[in-house]
């Protein structure tokens, strides 16, 4: 990996883990630019990720984002993915080659206090599929391939932030 390649730190984890909220905040932080591959995924398609969802289904939304990732070419920036990128191994290679992969880890509970909207979020569940059981299906995939892991139960944006760049240097 090249140092300018190295550079890049893509945030990865449940929906409603934090990956937009504090990419955003982490890339000021560390002078670094800001890139949300769900905006990547919306934009190219000029749908929304639930228009996306509903129209096209789980398999092929999987496909459009690995596409969108694989789309992703750039240095020095957070990148913050979707909470299905680690459906896409390919996608998921290449976010690994452009730098550090970092998982937001967050409880089940905390997760569920904040999804409320999951109807109208597009999240990818398969049919029949609850929060939990994605939780744990995920929670393996994110571990996989994570090169640091962050616990974020009980921090605020900050403290992650804060965690994350010690986690770093
Ligand atoms: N550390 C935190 N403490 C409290 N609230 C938080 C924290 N991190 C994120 N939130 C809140 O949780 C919600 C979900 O955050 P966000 O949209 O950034 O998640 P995400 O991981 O990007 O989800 P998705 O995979 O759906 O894009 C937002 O309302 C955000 O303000
Ligand atoms: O975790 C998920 O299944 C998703 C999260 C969103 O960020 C989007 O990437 C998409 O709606 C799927
Ligand atoms: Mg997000």
């Amino acid at each position: 990996m090249s140092a300018e390649a190295s550079s890049n730190v893509t945030l990865i984890g449940m929906p409603g883990s934090g990956k937009s909220t504090i990419g955003v905040v982490l890339a000021k932080r560390i002078n670094r630019q800001f890139i949300d591959t769900d905006l990547v995924i919306q934009t190219t398609h000029q749908r929304t990720l639930q228009e996306i969802m509903d129209a096209e289904g789980f398999a092929e939304f999987c496909k459009l984002e690995e596409e969108a990732v694989l789309s992703v070419d750039v240095a020095h920036h957070v990148v913050a993915t979707g909470g299905s990128v680690v459906y896409g191994p390919e996608g998921m290679e290449h976010l690994k080659q452009l730098g550090k992969v970092v998982f937001l880890k967050t409880g089940l509970k905390t997760l569920e206090e904040r999804l409320s909207n999951m109807a109208t979020r597009g999240i990818a569940l398969r049919p029949g599929q609850t929060l939990e059981d994605l939780f744990h299906e995920r929670n393996r995939l994110y571990t996989e391939y994570a090169d640091i892991t962050i616990s974020c139960d009980g921090l605020n944006v900050e403290q992650i932030c804060e965690q994350i760049e010690a986690a770093l240097a």
